[in-house]
């Protein structure tokens, strides 16, 4: 599924998928929904829409695949801007326990069009973070969520960010995390440059260093998707990805 190529998108955010694309209706985040992780405090809530999440994409004819898996594939659209400051974020959450397992559910992201930054966050029991990286993703890189780790996606840009996620079709994602503690562990924020900047978030006990890291440096959990995109590489061979369920 490539832009420009399987859909358009359109200034507003909003995708055109080309005849013969499976594709529901988006849900809509706005600003009311991002209020709880926000570090500006006490913003009025508005309806001012901030990403675009179109779940289960996918041509008709490779619907029973998805299926068959149990594997969805989403199409995420993050505008770009801030909110006082503050680059435009998904709210972010963890996975739960894969059944009978002591291991989350992960997740696979590649970026499609603009940049992302996205958080990977490790918790320890009481909530407080134990671990928390940066990846910097452009177009083409794909970023592996591992088991453990909650995300939240930025779009650092001045760009639209249209990315793109392989995940089991059947859990539901957990946002007490997240929310509790006002956020993740570091917000991003416009600094004095071009670039923004991290501010660690105080509502967190303890103070962990966030790691930096490039997504082309990050380790790929199958070499099923060596050059190809992961919808391409995930209908080519299905099998090469049950480690997400
Ligand atoms: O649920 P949140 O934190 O708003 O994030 C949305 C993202 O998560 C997904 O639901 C997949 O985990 C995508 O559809 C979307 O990119």
């Amino acid at each position: 599924m490539l832009p420009g190529k399987d859909f358009t998108v359109r200034a507003d955010g909003l995708l055109e998928f080309a005849p013969g694309i499976i594709h529901p209706e988006p849900d809509i985040r706005r600003l009311a929904d991002a209020l709880p992780v926000l570090y500006a405090q006490n913003i009025a809530p508005s309806d001012r829409p901030l990403y675009y999440m179109y779940r289960g994409v996918c041509w008709a004819k490779d619907q029973p695949v998805f299926t068959q898996h149990d594997i969805r594939y989403d199409i995420t659209v993050i505008l770009p801007g801030t909110i006082e400051g503050e680059y435009i974020k998904t709210v972010g959450h963890f996975h739960p326990l894969k059944p009978h397992s002591a291991e989350t559910y992960p997740e696979y992201y590649e970026v499609l069009e603009g940049e992302a930054l996205y958080l990977l966050q490790k918790n320890n029991r009481s909530g407080d973070v134990e671990e928390i990286i940066a990846v910097e993703a452009k177009k083409g890189d794909k970023v592996y969520i591992p088991p453990s780790y909650g995300h939240v996606t930025i779009n650092p840009g001045s760009s639209i960010l249209v990315m793109a996620n392989l995940v089991e079709s059947n859990f539901s994602s957990l946002y007490a995390p997240f929310k509790d503690k006002k956020g993740a562990a570091y917000y991003y924020l416009q600094g004095q440059g071009e670039k923004g900047e991290f501010v660690r978030n105080p509502n967190y006990q303890n103070s962990v260093a966030l790691k930096l890291m490039a997504a082309p440096s990050l380790p790929q959990p199958t070499p099923a998707v060596k050059g190809k995109s992961l919808y391409e590489a995930f209908l080519a061979d299905p099998e090469a990805f049950k480690f997400l369920k």
